[in-house]
């Protein structure tokens, strides 16, 4: 058994009403979406825009509710859990959004942010959170000097260190991560990214890695998923969708990388 199991999920938004308030169309936005994720594997899901990647990673976390299909964590169905129970299995399944400026809260300072969910959580008490705090800050390498600042007085960078203690306060087994890079400078992409990798090996954690650009996951991801218009194009290895693409439009993607992958920071 796979820590995720999703199977066949499909989501249809509406498009627009017309003047009586009718629906007037519907976008298939994921079609038929099946793939599994291993405890410590990293799984990349790319894809031009509007392919249907972040809607699956939400449908997951059931931040989006999907119209069909089936989604069990850890052995248990994500999508019919009781609101309590849901809340419960939410520890084990954490997220991290693409911009720290707005996942963030801007009146929160630093300590509070990270130390929310466990307060929701656990009974935990203040000094114990604060250890905590500190704890996560020295491991996504900005320091426990930064608990007291607010959202403002940090770099995007930054942010997205915070961003990633506060998915690390509840020890989850698996973290959604949509597009995490792609808001921060290009010359703190490569450090976030190397952090993430570097959490992945020392924590053992699962990643549904949602990414645009194919030249980012392969520092990051053992599988990749490739999705265009709503439905999967081709799965396998990175090393064969790298090498051995079986689909047009998975070469197209490649041919759209700029440079050479560095090859220095390579998952090994
Ligand atoms: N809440 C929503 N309401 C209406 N349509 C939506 C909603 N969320 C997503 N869509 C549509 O669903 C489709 C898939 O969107 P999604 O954001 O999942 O794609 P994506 O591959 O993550 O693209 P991007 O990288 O641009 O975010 C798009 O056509 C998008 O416009």
């Amino acid at each position: 058994m796979s820590l995720l199991e999703v199977a066949n999920l499909t989501k249809s938004f509406p498009t627009g009403r017309n003047l009586l308030g009718r629906r007037t169309g519907w976008t298939h936005a994921v079609r038929d979406v099946s793939f599994t994720l291993d405890a410590g594997e990293c799984l990349a899901v790319v894809g031009e825009s509007g392919a249907g990647k972040s809607t699956v990673g939400r449908m997951v976390l059931r931040l989006v509710e999907s119209d069909s299909g089936t989604v069990m964590f850890d052995g248990e169905d994500v999508l019919v859990a009781k609101p309590a129970r849901l809340r419960e299995m939410r520890r084990g399944m954490q997220m991290i959004f693409q911009d720290p400026h707005s996942s963030l809260d801007p009146r929160m300072m630093v300590l509070d942010a990270v130390v929310e969910p466990l307060i929701v959580h656990t009974d935990m008490d203040r000094q114990a959170r604060r250890r905590r705090a500190e704890e996560l800050l020295d491991k996504v390498g900005i320091g426990a000097r930064y608990l007291g600042r607010y959202p403002a007085e940090l770099s995007g960078g930054q942010l997205q260190r915070v961003a990633i203690a506060r998915a690390l306060t509840l020890q989850p087994k698996m973290i959604v991560c949509d597009e995490p890079v792609a808001a921060l400078d290009v010359s703190v992409r490569a450090q976030v990214l190397n952090l993430l990798r570097d959490l992945q090996e020392e924590l053992g954690l699962a990643y549904l890695f949602v990414c645009h650009d194919l030249a980012l996951i392969e520092v990051i991801a053992d599988r990749v998923l490739v999705m265009k218009s709503g439905g999967v194009v081709e799965a396998g290895t990175v090393e064969q969708i790298y090498t051995r693409p079986r689909e047009d439009y998975t070469r197209e993607l490649l041919d759209a990388i700029p440079v050479p992958v560095p090859r220095a920071t390579r998952k090994a």
